[in-house]
């Protein structure tokens, strides 16, 4: 079998490329089959392969999990069918699986024709798979079928290709099995993508029109802007304009990734690579904008671009009051490279100077967290999250609350909070007591409906504030793990809440106000206080904690005084011993912030997060 040359970037044919993208749950296996991929069409040979080769940055390859979404140019020799031996560009692009990078998702998925629906054949298909799956079908794309991880003893293939057969049409037996594990059935998968997956249209001639469908920030090179071209052709000599905010910008650089980045001359139709230009921050090139040239500009842009939107708040402070500046200066760079991130700074009686900070999500904002001590060496306190609400007050003027503390006081009209569309794929064991748990998160149902049997789609309006801390670990717990849930942010609804306050020896922290429904705050504030009174340390006094709506007591606890002296156990002569006591005891202060003259833990802070499901169950 003798098979062609390998096409050149800008000079390729349409007609051969296939550009396809992986849609799969978390821990399904789509890294490791984009890495058998990789190996297989001779991309990356086997010494250099280090798992999960696209995950590139260090938190991802830890967490396991993808952050960025990336494209890789994969040259394959087809090996069945009439044209064996031809060979075809696959671009793959990998997508992030996490319900916080949804916009993401839905943008690379803009940049293929085609995706592959990959599920644990020990699993079955999760809800976020589904969520994900019909933003595929929205955007017309061919879907592929493929069940993984068929080497394992738990595998049921029958049962789950016919699950899937149910949700997108076609045979059972269609639904391709393999193991991204050993390698088996990857082969065929290469040549079914070939055979299935349409090869992309455009106008060679037009002015160019390329969407962005990631950017990211190095440190090296600036701004990596990902693209896939739909018309004409972008070359490395163009200048070119983003067409949301008709900034011009140098082109210094254009190429592919295979699997390193690959210079070329241009790129033409249904080519997927990457720009470098004199952009500074991802902001400036961001995801679900067009690039055009700037002397031969497209008029229309590409699809709809949307600016992602924080759906998040809580607040970040530094430790220790004198890193304020270091904080200030990390998230500058930090937003270089994240265009979701937004931040303003904002002052607390408690905690001093810091941050607020806006989030996609939950994981968004961990992640964030997690880089700005790992990369900046800083030691934070964070306050609990929170959603974004909106007050109407009977004089008509509008407030958009994104800290608690600054609810407004006086004559208040109507609260708005953001709500979602929840769903819940689950065995139908487990109904019951999932519509107990959305019943007491103040949800609405929506509808249900049957995958099979044995599973069902729950779907239902709940009020995000409710399901963003502990749902998902309740739903988890109450299912034995075999619920999965999805959502997506579908408006605001107005409803009866209330802020309670939580007061220290009399003076409110305002980094412990939280904003909840009237019904549920006096548990609320019951269980609270006893949070707290069980973790903040006796300190040398006595410390009343009272939750408080207004001026309105709901409840209280008492820190009876102690004297903490460690020493005075070890009343021999071993100093070893008392050197690791002290050391010990250091180490127990980290993360205390003095609020007032009480010394509070971190974890303090984020009490109210675990406190809402206790009463509730
Ligand atoms: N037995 C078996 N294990 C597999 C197979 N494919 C993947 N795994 C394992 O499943 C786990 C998750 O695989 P990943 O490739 O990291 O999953 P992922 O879908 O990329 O996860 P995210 O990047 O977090 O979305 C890893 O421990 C893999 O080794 C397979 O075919 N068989």
């Amino acid at each position: 079998m003798s098979s062609s040359p390998v096409p050149q970037p800008g000079a390729t044919d349409p007609q051969i490329l296939r550009n396809f993208c992986i849609i799969a749950h978390i821990d399904h296996g789509k890294s490791t089959l984009a890495d058998r991929m990789l190996q297989h069409t001779g991309v990356v040979d086997g010494r250099d392969m280090k798992a999960q080769y696209l995950d590139r940055m260090d938190i991802e390859r830890e967490r396991g999990i993808t952050i960025k979404s990336q494209a890789v140019r994969m040259p394959f020799t087809k090996s069945s069918g009439d044209d064996a031996g031809k060979v075809y560009i696959l671009n793959m692009i990998d997508t992030p699986g996490h319900v916080d990078f949804t916009y993401e998702v839905s943008r690379s998925l803009e940049a293929c024709e085609g995706a592959i629906l990959l599920v644990d054949a020990a699993q079955g298909i999760e809800a976020q798979t589904l969520a994900n799956l019909y933003l595929a079908i929205d955007a017309d794309l061919d879907i592929i079928p493929v069940l993984n991880k068929i080497d394992l003893p738990g595998a049921q293939p029958e049962k789950y290709a016919a699950e899937i057969a149910g949700i997108i049409g076609g045979n059972p037996d269609d639904v391709l099995r393999v193991s991204a594990k050993t390698g088996q059935g990857v082969e065929e998968l290469l040549n079914l993508i070939v055979d299935e997956i349409p090869p992309p249209k455009g106008d060679p001639d037009a002015p160019p029109r390329a969407l962005i469908f990631d950017s990211v920030y190095d440190t090296y090179r600036g701004v990596v802007t990902y693209v896939r071209v739909f018309d004409g052709k972008l070359s490395h000599r163009d200048k070119i304009k983003m067409m949301s905010t008709g900034a011009v910008h140098e082109m210094l650089e254009v190429g592919v990734i295979s699997p390193e980045p690959v210079k070329a001359s241009d790129l033409g139709v249904g080519e997927v690579g990457y720009l470098i230009t004199g952009v500074k921050e991802v902001r400036q090139s961001r995801v679900g904008d067009t690039v055009t040239s700037n002397i031969r500009g497209a008029t229309e842009p590409l699809g709809g671009y949307k600016s992602p939107v924080p759906m998040v708040f809580a607040g970040l402070y530094p430790l220790d009051g004198d890193d304020y500046p270091t904080l200030r200066d990390a998230l500058e760079k930090l937003q270089l490279n994240d265009a979701a991130l937004v931040y303003e700074p904002e002052s607390s009686g408690a905690l001093g100077f810091g941050f607020r900070i806006g989030f996609l999500g939950l994981l968004h904002l961990e992640i964030v967290r997690e880089r700005l001590e790992r990369e900046f060496n800083l030691e934070l306190i964070s306050t609990a999250p929170n959603v974004v609400y909106r007050v109407e007050m009977e004089d008509g003027k509008e407030i958009v609350v994104t800290n608690p503390s600054e609810y407004p006081e006086g004559k208040i009209d109507k609260v708005f909070e953001p709500v979602v569309r929840a769903t819940v794929l689950s065995p139908t064991d487990y109904i019951g007591t999932i519509m107990e748990l959305c019943q007491a998160r103040r949800g609405q149902l929506i509808g249900m409906d049957y995958l099979s049997e044995d599973r069902v789609e729950i779907k239902y309006t709940l009020p995000m504030g409710e399901i963003m801390f502990d749902f998902f670990d309740a739903l988890k717990s109450r299912t034995k793990g075999y619920a999965s849930l999805d959502y997506e942010p579908t408006g605001e609804q107005a409803s009866d809440l209330v802020k309670v306050d939580v007061l220290l020896q009399g003076e409110v922290v305002d980094a412990f106000s939280a904003i909840v429904h009237r019904d549920n705050s006096y548990a609320y504030g019951v269980s609270l206080a006893s949070k707290l009174k069980e973790l903040i340390p006796r300190q040398q006094f006595e410390v009343p904690i009272q939750a408080a709506i207004g001026a309105r007591v709901i409840a209280r606890e008492n820190i009876r005084a102690i004297r903490k002296d460690v020493l005075a156990k070890c009343y021999g002569g071993d100093i070893s011993r008392k050197r690791k006591l002290l050391e010990k005891q250091k180490e127990g202060k980290k993360r205390m912030k003095m609020v007032g003259r009480v010394e509070v833990p971190q974890e303090a802070f984020i009490a109210a997060l675990s406190t809402g499901d206790a009463d509730k169950k």
